[in-house]
Parts: C-alpha cells; sequence; structure tokens
C-alpha cells in the first residue's frame, strides 16, 4: 500500500474516470462509424502543418495563419449571407449574421497576443523560408475588403496566376458591397439617397456623400422611427471598430517583430499598413456624429 497521498487519490480517480466513462455508455467503438475526426476532416486539417524551416516557431506562425484563414471562411460565409438577407429585405436575419462577424473579428484581434510572444530573433529565423510570400496575397483576406467596400483594382493582380480564385475574388470586386446594400435598404425606406449611390459602378471605391449622411441622420435623430436602420447602422459601426482594432494589431505587431523591414510582399512593411489604417469603409456612419 502507498503511503503516498497523491498515487492513492491518482489511483481513484483513475477508476473513478474508467467508471464514468462506463455508466454514461460513452460510444467507444468506431469501427464503420462516424467519429469525431472524420466528421471533421481532421486528418486533412491536421496533417497540413508543414514547416520549411528547422525552427521551433515556425508552428506558431503556420496555425496562426492556418486558424486566421478558418475564421475568415466562417466571416465570408457570414458576410455573404448577411449581404443577401439586406438586399432581401430580411433585417433580423442579417442583425445574427453581422454581430457574428463582429465577433469574428474580435477574435483575430485577440488571436495577435499568441503570435506577439514570437520575438524579432525567432521570426528572423523563419523569414528566410517564407521567400515572397505574404499575407497581401491572402484571397480570402481581398474578398472580405471587397466585401466590406474597400475596392482597389491592383489587388486584385496577385490572384491571375490561379484562375480558380481569381474568378472568386473578381465577383467580390465587382458586387455591391454590404454597405452598397445597406444604402440601397435606405432607398427603399424612403429615405432620400441619391441614385448615384444606389445605382453604381460597383468596382469604385465608394464616394462619400453629405446626402448619405443626412439619410443617415434621420434615422439617427429618431431611432425608434427607424428602430431596425438603427441597428443595422450602429451593427455597421460595430463591425468596422473591430476592423480598424485588427488593422492596428496587425502593424504594431508588425513593427514589434520586423521594424521597417520591407515586407516580404514587396511594399514598405509597416509604412504600407499604416496607409491602410486611413481606410474608412462606411464614412457618413461615423461624420453623422459631429451633428448629433
Ligand atoms: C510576424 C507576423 C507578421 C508580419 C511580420 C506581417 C507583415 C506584413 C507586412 C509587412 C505586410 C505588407 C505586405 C508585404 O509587403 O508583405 C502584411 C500584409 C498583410 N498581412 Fe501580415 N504580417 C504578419 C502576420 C499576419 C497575420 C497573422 C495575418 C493574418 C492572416 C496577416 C495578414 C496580412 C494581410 C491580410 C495583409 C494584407 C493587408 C492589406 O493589404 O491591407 N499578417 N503583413
Ligand atoms: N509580410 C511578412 C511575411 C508574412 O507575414 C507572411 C508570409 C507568409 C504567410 C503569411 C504571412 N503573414 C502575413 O503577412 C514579412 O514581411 O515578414
Amino acid at each position: 500500500m502507498s503511503s503516498c497521498p497523491f498515487s492513492s487519490a491518482t489511483q481513484s480517480s483513475a477508476a473513478q474516470g474508467e467508471r464514468i466513462v462506463q455508466e454514461e455508455k460513452a460510444q467507444l467503438d468506431f469501427d464503420g462509424r462516424m467519429s469525431y475526426g472524420d466528421y471533421l476532416q481532421l486528418d486533412a486539417i491536421l496533417s497540413a502543418q508543414k514547416p520549411l524551416s528547422p525552427d521551433h516557431n515556425e508552428m506558431l506562425f503556420i496555425v496562426q495563419h492556418q486558424t486566421s484563414e478558418l475564421w475568415m471562411k466562417l466571416m465570408l460565409h457570414e458576410l455573404q449571407a448577411a449581404i443577401h438577407n439586406i438586399a432581401t429585405d430580411e433585417l433580423p436575419d442579417a442583425f445574427k449574421k453581422l454581430a457574428r462577424v463582429s465577433k469574428i473579428m474580435e477574435q483575430l484581434v485577440h488571436a495577435w497576443d499568441v503570435l506577439a510572444t514570437m520575438t524579432p530573433p525567432e521570426y528572423s529565423a523563419i523569414r528566410p523560408y517564407l521567400a515572397q510570400s505574404s499575407g497581401f496575397q491572402s484571397w480570402q483576406y481581398r474578398c472580405i475588403e471587397f466585401s466590406m467596400g474597400n475596392k482597389n483594382a491592383a489587388m486584385l493582380q496577385p490572384h491571375a496566376h490561379r484562375p480558380d480564385l481569381s474568378a472568386i475574388v473578381q465577383a467580390a470586386y465587382e458586387a455591391p458591397s454590404l454597405y452598397d446594400e445597406c444604402l440601397r435598404l435606405l432607398k427603399r425606406r424612403g429615405l432620400n439617397v441619391p441614385e448615384g449611390h444606389t445605382q453604381r459602378d460597383w468596382r469604385q471605391p465608394y464616394p462619400a456623400s453629405e446626402a448619405v449622411e443626412n439619410a443617415w441622420l434621420e434615422v439617427y435623430r429618431d431611432p425608434k422611427q427607424h428602430w431596425d436602420l438603427y441597428q443595422l447602422g450602429e451593427e455597421l459601426t460595430d463591425l468596422e471598430d473591430a476592423f480598424r482594432l485588427w488593422r492596428f494589431r496587425h502593424v504594431t505587431t508588425v513593427e514589434r517583430v520586423i521594424g521597417f523591414k520591407r515586407g516580404t510582399g514587396g511594399t514598405g512593411g509597416v509604412s504600407y499598413l499604416r496607409k491602410m489604417l486611413d481606410t474608412v469603409l462606411f464614412p457618413e456612419i461615423w461624420t453623422l456624429r459631429t451633428q448629433l
């Protein structure tokens, strides 16, 4: 009999653990049945981490980006469905999805904390192996930017070598953005949105206007009268707020890890990412607040 209280505690809890599994009648035999790993295609996902360098920290770098791309996949799925819901006047359905998109964006903001544990020398050991690859070439990210209205034809070019992906990014470029559909909705609801905003070349960057600010102001000055449009405006605010935080954490993390080195994607690095901080997706949603 062992005199060590920890070893007897371990034995009894092991026995207890086994008893619970038996009593609860957990399914233990997966011969011919679909298991957790089968359903989630874990063999495919968990065999996709292939470091190129001998460095320990490359696994962090790969997992961080792969998980980000998975969250972006869900974000696009929700965002595109929300845009469709707005176009077809199903606002409660759109709100549910937009709230989820904002939460995913917040999740990605917090994810920077994990990557920021990588020091400059640790990243320098990996960086040569990345060659000219860069997040700049993320086609899902570009679809998100385009769907949110940040249109820029130059951003199509890195995808030209992959016609399959290029077609998807091109479609997001040509389609009305989330904000375009919101303005069309405002017009259907009788607000005074000029035609240049409801029927335009969707590939062009969104042109902010006083007329649109006035339309939103009508909503914001009397929220009870236009409750769902007011709620929509606030959902757009949450979304852009979260997106701004993501951009900011990106540039700060990049500065702490590579300083002012040029980016592997060919840009000036931090200087480019700082310019991106000036992006405004839903301009009148912000400017209207000066009038309230
Ligand atoms: C140590 C980590 C990171 C560094 C040093 C870094 C660096 C950079 C740099 C310098 C650029 C500018 C383009 C270039 O010339 O390469 C860039 C762009 C970009 N990065 Fe990162 N990045 C890091 C992590 C991430 C992560 C975790 C993501 C998440 C998916 C990400 C997504 C992007 C995206 C989407 C762009 C394009 C942004 C735009 O065009 O506005 N990056 N990154
Ligand atoms: N642009 C980064 C490289 C980089 O960050 C990266 C490279 C390959 C895959 C994802 C990346 N992440 C985001 O840009 C750099 O200049 O170090």
